[in-house]
């Protein structure tokens, strides 16, 4: 993820000079300076000296560790923090970084990659308007961004954005994997499944109409998608999905509450 927001970050027109990078392995580090110019170091204390923005974006697991080794540095400079990691609470980021600062927490996703990301971010109280608006910029250039007015709402993010292109892309494997048991070639099966995932997310970001018109326009009465559709209903498809965003969004309290019992 930290990948695809310094490529966004490039691509938007930031300066690779104003980048700098901390990778705790040095053939990452120097693959990271090779394909983006920007500073990096193994030691996490030097790419944050003299940072006015830090980004966060380890797994949550390791999250705890990183900001107490960090913890007189940012103290001493308070930059703004950035976070990406699903579950983790500012609260606790504050209390493993020594202090109250200013935070913000945001859940953006893998198509920021191509900047088609969708990012959801929160500020707590002391994040200034200028320090806003530079967290907005950061993730803009990764795609959508949205603010969220309660910290809370971000595990329900993480569980509709943050995970969701793999959700789609299950969908996408199921549908070739259909259709290559009822004969297709592989190769077309994914050409055809790819590219309907493609059409259908163009028209429903592009379109203006919901995904509920869009789909109701594919279906003939008595055709072939309704069949399709029925048989979904049948299975419980509305349920499924409900259950699994449910699941996700349970896991980010999960992963919240383990770095407790860790400490
Ligand atoms: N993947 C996704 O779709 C999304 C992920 N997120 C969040 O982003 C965060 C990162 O996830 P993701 O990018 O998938 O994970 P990755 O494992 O790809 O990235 C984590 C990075 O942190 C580095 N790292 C590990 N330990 C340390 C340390 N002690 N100090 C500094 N850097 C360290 C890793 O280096 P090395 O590889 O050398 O171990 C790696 O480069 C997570 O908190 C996740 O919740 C948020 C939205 C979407
Ligand atoms: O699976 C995860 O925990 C991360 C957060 C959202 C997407 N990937």
């Amino acid at each position: 993820m930290a990948a695809s927001l310094i490529g966004g970050l490039l691509h938007k027109g930031s300066q690779p000079s104003s980048i700098a990078v901390a990778e705790p392995r040095a053939e990452a580090c120097q693959e990271l300076s090779r394909r983006y110019g920007v500073a990096t170091y193994v030691d996490n204390l030097d790419a944050v000296e003299g940072a006015s923005t830090v980004v966060l974006a380890v797994k949550p697991q390791v999250m705890a560790d990183v900001c107490r080794q960090l913890q007189p540095q940012i103290q001493r400079q308070r930059p703004l923090i950035v976070s990406i990691a699903a579950g983790i609470r500012i609260e606790q980021m504050e209390r493993w970084l020594g202090g109250t600062l200013p935070v913000v927490r945001c859940m953006p996703n893998t198509p920021a990659m191509i900047g088609a990301g969708a990012t959801a971010l929160y500020a707590n109280g002391r994040v200034s308007p200028v320090q806003r608006a530079e967290a907005q910029h950061l993730l803009d250039a990764a795609g959508l961004t949205v603010w969220v007015p309660d910290e809370d709402q971000l595990d329900t993010v993480t569980a509709l954005s943050g995970s969701g292109p793999a959700y789609f892309f299950l969908l996408v494997e199921a549908l070739e994997n259909a259709a290559f048991a009822q004969g297709l070639s592989r190769e077309t099966a994914r050409a055809l499944a790819a590219q309907t995932a493609l059409g259908a997310g163009r028209m429903l970001t592009e379109s203006g109409e919901s995904a509920a018109t869009l789909r109701q326009r594919v279906t003939s009465p008595g055709g072939t998608t309704q069949a399709a559709l029925e048989s979904f209903g049948a299975d419980g498809f509305n349920a499924i999905v409900a259950r699994a965003v449910d699941a996700a969004r349970r896991r980010g309290g999960e992963l919240s509450q383990a770095m407790e019992s860790n400490k």
